[in-house]
């Protein structure tokens, strides 16, 4: 099985992408989606949150995401708490997802990952695609989106490498700062060499 790499910032556009890879055929596996799993009610993820960080599960016994994100993003000390409770649960969800396609004989597979590079991932994986976009538009768009002022929108993106520094990491970038036709005209030519290498 061939594994390659999706990676960006916040809200630079990997899910855009995500949806024009899975047009173009891609099997694309999606990091936020896993890391949401393993914190579903019942579950040993989020059980070790609750214990860590006292008041952020909601009286319907799910995780309050807001209540979270509030403690993680601007303080280092929590963030990294999160991620040991969260990351080896995700890799592991990850590595069961290749498995389940290996087994149906799925020939590659994208991971979208924001925190790809963070976590030198990309040593290990046969090309990454990063979805760049500049900073003030990337926080621009965070803002609209989530409805974020710029104080919280600035902890999010201070909580990530800047995508100007991920850029040299990459095998491939894709410049999501013009029209959607712009960037599905990249996207094409990224998988058309994803497919030519595996
Ligand atoms: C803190 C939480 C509850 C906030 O939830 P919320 O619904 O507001 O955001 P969501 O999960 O959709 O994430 C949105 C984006 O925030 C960024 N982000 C999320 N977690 C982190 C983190 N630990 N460090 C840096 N950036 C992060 C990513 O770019 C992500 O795409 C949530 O992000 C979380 O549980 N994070 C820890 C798991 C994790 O690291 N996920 C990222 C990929 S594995
Ligand atoms: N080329 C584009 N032109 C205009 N708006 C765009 C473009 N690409 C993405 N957007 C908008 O920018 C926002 C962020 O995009 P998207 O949700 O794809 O980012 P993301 O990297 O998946 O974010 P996150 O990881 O935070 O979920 C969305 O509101 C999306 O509609």
């Amino acid at each position: 099985m061939h594994v390659f790499g999706l990676t960006g910032g916040i809200a630079s556009g990997k899910s855009t992408v995500t949806r024009m890879l899975r047009e173009l055929g891609a099997e694309v596996i999606d990091a936020d989606v896993l890391a949401r799993q393993v914190v579903e009610p019942g579950t040993p993820g989020l059980a070790s949150i609750a214990e860590r960080f006292p008041g952020v599960i909601g009286p319907d016994g799910r995780l309050d995401r807001a209540k979270l994100a509030a403690r993680v993003f601007g303080n280092e000390a929590e963030r990294t708490a999160l991620n040991a409770i969260t990351h080896p649960r995700v890799r592991e969800a990850f590595l069961e997802k290749l498995q389940f396609l290996e087994e149906r004989g799925v020939a590659r597979a994208v991971y979208d990952v924001p925190l790809l590079i963070e976590a030198g991932m990309h040593h290990w994986l046969e090309g990454v695609a990063l979805v760049w976009v500049p900073r003030e538009q990337q926080k621009a768009r965070l803002m609209a989106r989530d409805g974020l002022d710029e104080a919280a929108a600035e902890a999010r993106l201070a909580s990530q490498l800047p995508l100007d520094d991920k850029r040299t990491h990459a095998t491939w970038v894709i410049d999501n700062s013009g029209d959607l036709a712009a960037t599905r005209a990249q996207v094409e030519t990224v998988w058309r060499a994803m497919l030519a290498r595996g």
